[in-house]
């Protein structure tokens, strides 16, 4: 037997008796080939390392029948998928595999083998940041039952902390000891990871603060960022937290005068879907359904938004001219403070239109809806478009001024899951590396007196007013929090954080050799899992079905009728 191969007796979860199995330890994956009966059947099981978040050496003799007491036993814990989807929620479960080796040495020899070829979590620190008031309040349950179950076999040093108020996490990503801490985990919704973003960034330290890996259990409403890496399983999200892959994620700063900047890692968004994100937070209560009863009340009630947007070439290189260099203040040690803004002169002033290459976008200066995107979903029901990356250091920007109500119905109607909302000719998308706002109204959009107007011919259009649309300056919503409505500076911070993935997740024109082998391994368990199930499958159809007999036989011998028994059992 090659070294890689152990001879054990393996039993999987919901199994009473153990097989003769041959383990053998691969590049991706652990093979269970099971030998059953006394013809000596055999069936194989893999389990791909990227599934796999702990295991345990039990010395509990308990759990060893008699005559193996001096044998050892590994159990390894691991997530499978009953089918080859890997991004659907329903689809993963959490398992186990149980080993018993002949000797303790062998055990010993299995598990070294193993943590060297990367099937068991590396030892990190985890701090796992819980929102009791999430979504709709599951965060805390989400962590009990299944965040924490599954650290606690990891071998991961984890700390637990619940927010206690609105923007909490922002003061503890500001605060957090990064000589203790690896990764920073939130069981929440997209608020919160915006938070501890923030947080990390606005710290003295944010050069090295930045490198310290973030990473969600989805436990909101929106769910965004969950979704678009393919973790809205809570299991599969964990599995990613506890695995410790990362990938680069772009951010973007949005730097408005005299106000700290705001960094976000989602989305940028005016007009009719800023408004109806945030106004949504009064539904709440409907979970997900928020959104879409917020979007069509706002949907009847459209607005138009007036303003400009300028924009800039995607990852535009050149030196600032002089005019610029003029423009910009000497750098000095506060800039280091914070990553930095190449066009943080634009603000100064409110108007002078922004130098070439920047330009103004066209359709101005009246919008419906503008939005910026770094995910390919905006939440967890609606993905918008695949043909966005987290990490390509691009801006992508969607915009319309369309106000015909079943125009914009139309994509949120039918192609919400199905990627193609940007196909309905309902927005223009363009790329950009740079993005200045001027709203045609300034102030706080819930505060009518701080309102100034930048230019009146702005205000309002007379095809608006001929429409009866509404007019108010709009939310600005970032990250699905709102901000004050002012000129704006948006620009992108390429790959400046890490953010935990599942081992196999790429995007699809990604070159990552590394992901799609591990993606082939999981898919191909999928393929042994299902035989798996399949045989329980068959076993238990027979089991039913002996039952349903005896139960009609029972019956036919008390005096009921086994025909109607049957039928009223069998729906037929
Ligand atoms: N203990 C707390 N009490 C009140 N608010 C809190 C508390 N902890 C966090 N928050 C706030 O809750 C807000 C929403 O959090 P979160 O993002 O987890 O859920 P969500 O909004 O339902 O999800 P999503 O952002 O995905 O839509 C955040 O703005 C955060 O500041």
């Amino acid at each position: 037997m090659s070294p890689n191969q152990f001879q054990v007796k393996a039993s999987f979860a919901g199994q009473q008796r153990a097989s003769n199995a041959r383990l053998s330890l691969g590049t991706h994956e652990l093979t269970i080939h099971t030998s059953k009966g006394s013809d000596n059947n055999t069936t194989t099981a893999q389990v791909p390392y990227s599934c796999i978040y702990g295991y345990e050496a039990p010395n509990d003799k308990a759990v060893i029948a008699e005559q193996d007491r001096n044998k050892a036993v590994v159990v390894v814990h691991y997530v499978a998928f009953n089918g080859p989807n890997l991004r659907n929620p329903s689809a993963a479960k959490r398992t186990t595999a149980q080993f018993l080796f002949e000797r303790t040495e062998d055990a010993d020899r299995f598990t070294q083998t193993a943590r060297d070829l990367g099937a068991f979590p590396k030892p990190r620190r985890i701090l796992l940041l819980v929102n009791p008031n999430g979504g709709v309040g599951k965060a805390k349950r989400i962590s009990d039952t299944v965040v924490k179950p599954m650290l606690q076999h990891s071998g991961l040093t984890v700390k637990e902390q619940y927010t206690e108020y609105g923007r909490h996490a922002v003061d503890i990503a500001a605060k957090v000891d990064l000589d203790e801490v690896d990764s920073l985990v939130v069981v929440s919704g997209d608020g919160v990871l915006h938070e501890v973003i923030n947080g990390l960034l606005s710290r003295p330290d944010w050069d090295r603060a930045r490198n310290t890996s973030i990473g969600i259990v989805p436990a909101g409403s929106g769910n965004a960022i969950a979704a678009s890496l393919g973790i809205v399983s809570q299991f599969v999200a964990t599995l990613a937290a506890i695995r410790g892959e990362t990938s680069k994620l772009d951010i973007f700063s949005l730097s408005q005068l005299n106000r700290p900047r705001i960094y976000s890692m989602l989305s940028f968004s005016w007009g009719m879907m800023a408004d109806a994100d945030i106004e949504s937070d009064n539904y709440r209560w409907l979970g997900p359904l928020r959104f879409d009863v917020a979007g069509f009340i706002r949907m009847i009630r459209l607005r138009r938004y007036s303003g400009k947007v300028y924009v800039l070439p995607p990852k535009y290189e050149q030196t600032p001219s002089t005019t610029e260099q003029q423009l910009t203040p000497p750098q000095s040690p506060s800039h280091k403070r914070e990553p930095e803004s190449r066009f943080q002169h634009l603000l100064d002033s409110n108007t002078k239109e922004p130098p070439k290459p920047w330009s103004l976008i066209p359709n101005m200066p009246f919008y419906s809806m503008l939005l910026l995107l770094n995910c390919p979903n905006v939440g967890e029901t609606i993905f918008f478009t695949n043909t966005i990356r987290f990490n390509d250091g691009i801006m992508r920007l969607w915009y319309s001024a369309e106000t015909r109500f079943w125009k914009i119905l139309m994509p949120f109607l039918f192609d919400q899951q199905n990627g193609k909302m940007v196909e309905r000719d309902l927005m223009k998308d363009l790329e950009c590396g740079g993005i200045l706002i001027v709203p045609g109204v300034e102030g706080k959009p819930d505060d009518p007196s701080t309102h100034t107007a930048i230019d009146p011919n702005w205000i309002i259009s007379p095809s608006a007013k001929s429409q009866g649309i509404y007019q108010k300056p709009g939310l600005f919503d970032v990250d699905g929090e709102v901000m004050p409505t002012a000129r704006t500076l948006i620009e992108i911070h390429p790959s400046l954080m890490n953010i935990l993935v599942p081992e196999w997740w790429y995007h699809k024109d990604d070159d990552n050799t590394t992901a799609r082998a591990h993606e082939s391994a999981v898919i191909q368990a999928t393929k042994t899992q299902q035989k798996v199930c399949s045989t329980f499958g068959g076993v238990s159809v027979v089991a039913t079905a002996v039952a349903v007999v005896a139960a009609a036989v029972f019956l036919s011998v008390n005096g009921h009728s086994p025909v109607d028994f049957l039928q009223s059992t069998l729906h037929l």
